[in-house]
C-alpha cells in the first residue's frame, strides 16, 4: 500500500505534540512480536529504526528519551471495522471527530466501512468523494473498504476500477444493511466478487446474517428479548453455511485462490463458530472477528428500552459470551474490531425505547482498548494477545505490511497506556466521538488509561490534548 501525501504539508509542530523527529521511547513493558521486553524503541522520521533490550542506554548517546516507566508501550490499535459516516452523514460521526476519538483511545489506523456515509463507497467516483472528504481531516491513518453490491458485482471493470483506485478490499451484506443505497448481495454476487478479489489478493468482508422465517413476534418492542428473537443465531448460521459453499474456492489450487473471506462481527459462538473452525481446518482462506460489545455484555443484562445496546447481529445470552471468550483464548476467533456504528441520539429513540425501530449500531470507538482489557484480563488475556487481536491480525487482513507491530522498519504507530489505572466513563470524562451519550459503555468503570498515541512518529494525543493539525493520511492499496 502507499500513503497519499497532502499537497501542502502542515509543519511538524502542528502534526505532533513533540518537538523532535528522532527520539527514543523507553519502558519496562514494550510489547513486541518476540514478547514483552524492558528496553527502548528508537523512532526516526516516522519509523521504528531499532528495538533494544537491557543495553539500550549505551546506544542512545545524546538522543532524546521519553521514559514511560512501567506504562505499556504497544503497537497502536488498528480497527478494521469503523463507520465514520463521512461524507454525507457527518451529523452522525465524521472524519474529524471519529479519528480524534481514535487517537484518544490508542487507535492509530482505522479502516472505514463503505456504508452509512452518503453516497456509499461502491464505485471509483464515490471513492473519490471519500478521499476528498478525508483530506486534512483525519487525525490517524485511514484506509477504506469498498462496497460489493448487486449493481457492481457482475461488472468486472467497475469493481476493478474501485480496486485499482485503492480500496483495501470489499465489504458486503447478506441481509438488508439498513442503508438504502447499500443493498444486500446473494451467494452469486459474492462468488463473483471473490473471483475478482483473487486477482488483487484482497479480502472480502461479509456481514453474515440471512433472514429466515420467524414465528409471530407479538411481544413488547421495548423488551430486549423481543429484539433478540427477531435475529436468532440461526440467521448467522445460515449465512455462514452459504458462504462456506463458496470459500472452498479460496483453497490452494482453487478458482478463487488469492482471495480471502473475512466474517465480520461474529456473535453466535455455537454452530456458526463450529462451521468456521471446520472451514479453516479444510484450508479455506477465512478469518473471523468479533467485537468488544459481544464480549462485554449479555442479553440478560440489557434493560428494557436501552437501545444503546441494539446492534446486529444482536448481543446474545451470557453463556454465549463465555463461549466467545473461550474461542478468543483458544485462537479460533482471529481478531477484534469495534463496528463503531453511531447515529444521532434521536434515531436511538430513547423516549420510546422501541428496540424494533431504533437505529442498530454500537458507539464504542474511543473505548475499545480499556473495554477489551477490563473484561479480558478476567480470562487471563495477555498483552501479547491484546496486540495480536487489535494490531497484528488486523494489519494482516488489511494488507498493511508496515503496521501492526513494534518492529524495525515499521511505522512508529504506538500507544502508551496504563493497564492498572481505573476510571469512570461518565459525563466528565473527555470524549471525542460526536455523540458520547449513545455509547453503550457510558456509565461503566473501566481499567486502562491511554497516556500517549503516536502515528508515524507524530505524538497525536497526550493526556487530553490532540495535535493541532490533522496529519493522518489516507491509505490506498496498490
Ligand atoms: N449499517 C450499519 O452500520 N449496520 C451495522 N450496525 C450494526 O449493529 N450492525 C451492522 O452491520
Ligand atoms: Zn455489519
Ligand atoms: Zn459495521
Amino acid at each position: 500500500f502507499y500513503m497519499k501525501t497532502p499537497p501542502q504539508k502542515p509543519s511538524h509542530s502542528e502534526c505532533s505534540l513533540l518537538d523532535h523527529n528522532d527520539f527514543w521511547i523507553s519502558s519496562k513493558r514494550i510489547v513486541t512480536p518476540k514478547g514483552v521486553i524492558s528496553g527502548a524503541v528508537e523512532v526516526k522520521g516516522g519509523n521504528i529504526v531499532s528495538v533494544m533490550e537491557e543495553d539500550w542506554q549505551e546506544n542512545v548517546g545524546t538522543g532524546q528519551v521519553i521514559d514511560y516507566g512501567e506504562a505499556v508501550v504497544m503497537p497502536g490499535l488498528i480497527d478494521v471495522h469503523a463507520h465514520l459516516d463521512d461524507p454525507g452523514r457527518t451529523e452522525w460521526e465524521g472524519f474529524p471527530s471519529g479519528t480524534r476519538a481514535a487517537a484518544a483511545g490508542g487507535l492509530t489506523t482505522l479502516v472505514d466501512m463503505p456504508l452509512n456515509s452518503f453516497p456509499s463507497t461502491v464505485s471509483e467516483e464515490t471513492f473519490e468523494l471519500k478521499i476528498k472528504a478525508a483530506a486534512k481531516r483525519i487525525y490517524v491513518d485511514v484506509g477504506f473498504w469498498g462496497g460489493l453490491v448487486p449493481e457492481n458485482a457482475f461488472n468486472a471493470s467497475a469493481l476493478e476500477g474501485l480496486l485499482k483506485a485503492g480500496v483495501l478490499g470489499l465489504k458486503s451484506f447478506m441481509c438488508p444493511s439498513g442503508i438504502n443505497d447499500f443493498p444486500m448481495t446473494n451467494a452469486g454476487h459474492i462468488k463473483e466478487g471473490l473471483s475478482i478479489l483473487a486477482k488483487y489478493r484482497r479480502p472480502l468482508l461479509v456481514h453474515a446474517e440471512i433472514q429466515q422465517e420467524l414465528e409471530d413476534i407479538a411481544d413488547d418492542p421495548r423488551s430486549y428479548s423481543t429484539y433478540l428473537k427477531t435475529r436468532p443465531a440461526s440467521w448467522e448460521e445460515a449465512a455462514i453455511r452459504e458462504l462456506l459453499t463458496i470459500t472452498n474456492g479460496t483453497r490452494a489450487g482453487g478458482p478463487a485462490e488469492g482471495a480471502h473471506l473475512h466474517i465480520v462481527h461474529l456473535s453466535d459462538a455455537r454452530s456458526s463458530l463450529d462451521l468456521i473452525k471446520e472451514a479453516k481446518s479444510s484450508g479455506d482462506s477465512i478469518t473471523v472477528e468479533t467485537c468488544p460489545h459481544y464480549l462485554a455484555f449479555s442479553a440478560e443484562e440489557i434493560q428494557d428500552g436501552d437501545t444503546r445496546f441494539k446492534c446486529a447481529p444482536p448481543i446474545r445470552d451470557a453463556a454465549n459470551r463465555e463461549k466467545l471468550w473461550e474461542a478468543m483464548m483458544d485462537g479460533h476467533i482471529d481478531m477484534l474490531s469495534s463496528d463503531h456504528s453511531p447515529t444521532v441520539p434521536e434515531l436511538k429513540l430513547f423516549t420510546d425505547g422501541n428496540f424494533l425501530k431504533a437505529w442498530g449500531g454500537i458507539s464504542s470507538l474511543q473505548f475499545v482498548l480499556p473495554v477489551t482489557w477490563s473484561y479480558g484480563r478476567k480470562y487471563g488475556m495477555t498483552l501479547e494477545q491484546l496486540a495480536s487481536w487489535w494490531s497484528e491480525k488486523p494489519a494482516k487482513l488489511a494488507g498493511l505490511d508496515l503496521k501492526g507491530a513494534i518492529a524495525i522498519g515499521n511505522h512508529a504507530d504506538i500507544v502508551v497506556w496504563e493497564p492498572e489505572v481505573e476510571f469512570d466513563l461518565n459525563d466528565s470524562h473527555p470524549t471525542y466521538v460526536k455523540h458520547p451519550s449513545i455509547s453503550a459503555y457510558m456509565g461503566s468503570r473501566l481499567s486502562g488509561k491511554v497516556l500517549a498515541t503516536f502515528v508515524r512518529g507524530n505524538l497525536v494525543y497526550k493526556e487530553g490534548k490532540h495535535a493541532l493539525a490533522a496529519c493522518g493520511v489516507p491509505i490506498l492499496a496498490r
